[in-house]
């Protein structure tokens, strides 16, 4: 060991043959001078000699000279202190991998403290983050609740540039990694979900996750922005990047000299940003927007944050960008896109069991919850889920009894569980004289009923004007008191004012916003009560959600100014939602004891008019297009906007004209955001529709609680497209009972859902008990030999279906030979893919020569499979003798030249073969150029 330390060169020797690298390689000063002073190399007047010194470049040989003059110990350590301190001195690692830097044992026994501003600004970041993130939100201001003791998984979608799935991201700290990224060169990792879902706790674990080095990316800072913040600037605002990083987030402490900003300009990738509710971001003008390019110029907030979004600043960082569903966003800035999907089943258990610590709530809870699906369905968006179980919680251990609301439950009636809860508090006797009492929810309301007003009041203003925060100033005006803080409505916005005291709130969630506003439209007496339809009106007029604000700061395209101040308008459609609620009939007898009778009865009629209106006109306007399958309309979010509105306002008069008023067969709903929750309202309307009627809902988030919402609604579907829905088999279990129960469907898409064989079995029942179906898409489940089997029988028994779709299981050899029964003598099946199910030249083999007594099929699928050379003579041999099949698709298997030249030949024998697909077997393209006579045997 002595011996390899002898023959390695001298510390003193290095330093002198690299002085010129280290000279100008060399910053962090300070931080070698603290750490030489400490170990005695240099004395107290050496480190005021080397300060003094006026440029860095002259410290540096000035500590040089000051190393080498003390010795080859001194030299080492200095060259040590660049080895621990990697952080500081990044520019130098390289050079310690050219000299073979290992460090000997000696000075290994050395201390080196880290004092470089880079690394303390690190420390510090971390230190703050952790405890900015360590709490979550919590009733009022009152208890604290551990991130860790309510952070629950949630269902995250890793999704592709045209919103197909790519499966789940299994855990978070895995976000930022190469998995799922369509576009390499885009710097934005996209998280968007719907109003409640958990974007901003997702962020907030996120960022905890980094402060405990538990995030897995090499990212040293990083930055966190709430998107509103962005609207609290004036106009006329201008401030640097530093400014915007250092004085929105944490600053740096001891830099005089900037280092930890160099940096940043010089290690971008260093960085991470998280920029949350992008959806939140006013835009008075965009014409105005103009790129910021360099990073030393100020310029208004929100050009800084559209120039970071768009990588004209420090570029190469990486972001974290979350927004509600339907802030389009362009493809070309984003790397990888996450859909956020709420609690599953599994996730709400979970929930349950960390919210309430007492096993009789548990199981209270559980069961109510099992009772009524559509309340599940509501408790998968974990807002929701949240009040519903803290307002169980409360009203639980203040009264009597206390149950969740059973069947039937809105939004309306959860959000005012919330207000009843925070208003009960003003009420409450000291702890001591607790006592239980009868629930009484209207007079808890009349009692908080100024309070309840004045936060209505505030709210209500900021939707008109699209704020979000607000001064202590503003609240007053609004009739707001110190003691009406405390009751949870609002909560402090993290700056606080000169005194200490919080300088601006906001509402404890926005859609908490926008129910307290449709409260202040419904309690004004003083503005014509027409002006409840405000928001109706703006939300009319206003176009479809688009991403102006991006799609002008990456294209520089000018789209004209528009004077909406957001990119989506779903806070005022949540304001109509609860307007809706709280003028219907279920809540007459409390909204009378705080708003006149008669002026509530015309608010009323105001409303029912404009919604029967409304439905009409958007039912009228919708495109409709006449296909083979009769007449078909494709609707429009605002649609299911509408079926929300209507199912709160519980109006059977306006469901059972909005039901007459689909005149379509066919109604397309996919990609339309629908959530489980929905399905509920869609129900309510669909009941009083006589007609038989197609459904498309393929590519939604239905799950489970969704299809047993719409249990009543399958008797009138003939096309049940439920593709991409996140089904289990418990939902086919729904659909078997129903489907065979009425048998009228003729289209069954099931395509990627969670289905096993214990589901194809029910698929399998539903097949041979409807005698009208035609269709079953049932590709990219879990189905193996089991189900596949079920199926192949089913679908032998049936003389209706003519596609079947089973790419993407699992079947292998012993479902294909199932299936070869299929293909022997079906009378009706014309189309049959079995791509990507694991099929050897065996089930090949037994499939072609099946096949050879059919003439009926036309189209083959075998995509993706694994046949090899083996199959080919029995393929060949189908394809000379058979005369019914048209295209074959073989794409993607293990053919090399020989076997594709037995499927040539034979094809010079059948003229009735249009095609066969061989693309992606094991022909090198000199081999596949030998085919190019016989055109039919494609290789593209
Ligand atoms: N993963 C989770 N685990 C536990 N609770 C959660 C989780 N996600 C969200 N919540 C609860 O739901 C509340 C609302 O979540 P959050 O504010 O993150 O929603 P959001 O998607 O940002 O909503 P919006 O788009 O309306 O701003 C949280 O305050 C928290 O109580």
């Amino acid at each position: 060991m002595g011996q390899i330390e002898e023959a390695k060169p001298s510390c003193l020797n290095i330093l002198t043959y690299h002085r010129e690298l280290l000279v100008s390689r060399l910053r962090s000063i300070q931080c070698i001078l603290d750490n030489l002073l400490s170990c005695g190399f240099v004395c107290e007047e050496d480190v005021e000699i080397v300060q003094q010194t006026v440029t860095k470049t002259d410290q540096v040989r000035k500590i040089l000279e000051l190393v080498q003059c003390k010795g080859e110990e001194a030299c080492e350590y200095l060259i040590y202190i660049i080895y621990k301190v990697c952080d500081a001195y990044i520019d130098l690692q390289p050079w310690l991998k050219e000299i073979n830097y290992n460090p000997s044992s000696d000075v290994m026994l050395m201390g080196v403290v880290n004092t470089d501003p880079i690394s303390r600004y690190y420390e510090k970041m971390r230190h703050e983050m952790s405890q900015d993130t360590c709490f979550i939100m919590s009733y009022g201001q009152r208890e604290e609740t551990r991130l860790e003791e309510l952070y629950t998984g949630t269902l995250m979608e890793l999704l592709n540039d045209c919103n197909e799935s790519l499966g789940f991201l299994e855990s978070l700290d895995t976000l930022l990694g190469d998995h799922a990224v369509f576009n390499p060169q885009g710097e934005i990792t996209y998280v968007m979900g719907d109003a409640g879902v958990g974007k901003s706790i997702f962020l907030q674990k996120l960022q905890n996750l980094w402060s405990k080095k538990e995030l897995q990316t090499d990212a040293i800072f990083f930055f966190k922005f709430r998107c509103r913040m962005f609207s609290l600037f004036k106009d006329t605002e201008q401030i640097s990047l530093r400014e915007l990083l250092f004085k929105h987030n944490c600053s740096p402490d001891h830099d005089p000299d900037n280092e930890v900003f160099d940096y940043i300009l010089r290690f971008p990738e260093k960085v991470l940003f998280t920029f949350d509710g992008f959806d939140e971001i006013q835009i008075k003008d965009l014409m105005n927007i103009a790129e910021v390019v360099s990073p030393e110029v100020k310029a208004h907030p929100l050009q800084l944050l559209i120039s970071l979004l768009c990588g004209k600043l420090l570029k190469g960082s990486k972001k974290v960008l979350t927004a509600r569903t339907g802030t389009e966003i362009q493809s070309r800035v984003i790397r990888k896109k996450v859909a956020l999907r709420g609690f599953s089943q599994a996730h709400l258990r979970t929930y349950i069991d960390l919210h309430f610590k007492e096993q009789e709530h548990r199981e209270l809870v559980s069961v109510q919850l099992d009772a009524c699906p559509h309340l599940c369905g509501l408790c998968s968006t974990p807002l929701f889920c949240w009040i519903v179980f803290n307002s169980f919680r409360h009203l639980h251990t203040m009264h009597d009894s206390f149950h969740l609301p059973e069947t039937c439950i809105t939004l309306t009636d959860i959000f005012l569980l919330l207000a009843e809860v925070f208003l009960s508090r003003s009420a409450l006797p000291a702890p001591s004289l607790l006592k239980k009492s009868t629930r009484c929810a209207s007079e808890t309301f009349k009692a908080g009923l100024r309070s309840l007003a004045a936060f209505a009041r505030l709210a209500l203003q900021g939707m008109e004007r699209g704020s979000f925060i607000w001064s202590q100033e503003e609240m007053s005006a609004c009739g707001l008191t110190e003691e009406d803080l405390s009751l949870g409505f609002l909560r402090p916005v993290s700056e606080c004012d000169a005194s200490g005291s919080p300088a601006t709130f906001e509402v404890l969630h926005i859609t908490l916003q926008s129910f307290l506003a449709a409260f202040a439209l419904v309690l004004d007496e003083q503005a014509p009560a027409r002006s409840i339809l405000k928001f109706f009106v703006e939300c009319r007029k206003k176009r479809t959600p688009s991403c102006l604000p991006f799609d002008f700061c990456v294209s520089g395209s000018s789209k004209s100014s528009e004077k909406n101040p957001f990119a989506t308008n779903e806070h005022l459609q949540f304001t109509n939602l609860f307007l809706c609620g709280l003028l219907s009939k279920a809540h007459i007898g409390l909204m009378e004891h705080l708003v006149s009778p008669v002026l509530l009865k015309k608010k009323r009629a105001l409303l029912k008019s404009c919604l029967s209106t409304g439905v009409i006109s958007h039912l009228y306007g919708l495109p409709h297009y006449d296909g083979e399958d009769g007449r078909k309309v494709h609707v429009l979010p605002n649609f299911l906007w509408m079926l929300r509105c209507i199912f709160e306002t519980g109006s059977k008069d306006i469901a059972q004209m909005t039901a007459k008023g689909i005149t379509a067969d066919f109604i397309k709903l996919g990609y339309c955001n629908v959530s489980s929750g929905d399905c509920t309202a869609l129900n309510f309307v669909l009941q009083h529709c006589h007609k038989p009627l197609g459904f498309d809902m393929d590519n939604n988030n239905i799950s489970d609680y969704g299809v047993k919402q719409l249990k009543p609604s399958f008797c009138k579907m003939t096309v049940v497209r439920l593709s991409v829905n996140h089904l289990s088999d418990s939902s086919i279990e729904v659909l078997a009972e129903e489907l065979c129960k009425h048998k009228v469907v003729e289209i069954l898409g099931l395509y990627n859902n969670h289905i096993t064989d214990v589901g194809a079995k029910l698929v399998a029942q539903i097949i041979e008990e409807c005698p009208k179906l035609r269709v079953v898409k049932i590709g990219k489940n879990q189905i193996t030999n089991v189900g596949g089997r079920y199926l192949a029988n089913a679908i032998q028994k049936s003389t209706s279906i003519f596609d079947v779709g089973m790419w993407g299981n699992s079947i292998g050899d012993e479902g294909a030979e199932a299936f070869a029964g299929v293909l022997r003598h079906h009378p009706s099946l014309t189309n049959l893919s079995l791509s990507a199910n694991g099929i050897t030249s065996q089930g090949g083999k037994c499939l072609s020569e099946a096949l050879k007594e059919n003439n009926v099929l036309r189209i083959f699928w075998l995509v993706q499979n694994e046949l090899t050379d083996d199959a080919a003579p029995h393929f060949a041999e189908l394809v000379q003798a058979n005369t019914g099949l048209i295209h074959l698709w073989l794409i993607s298997n293990q053919f090399t030249v020989e076997g594709i030249q037995q499927l040539a030949e034979a094809l010079t024998h059948n003229t009735a073969l249009k095609e066969i697909c061989v693309k992606g077997n094991q022909l090198s393209e000199e081999e596949e150029k030998q085919f190019v006579a016989e055109k039919r045997l494609r290789f593209h």
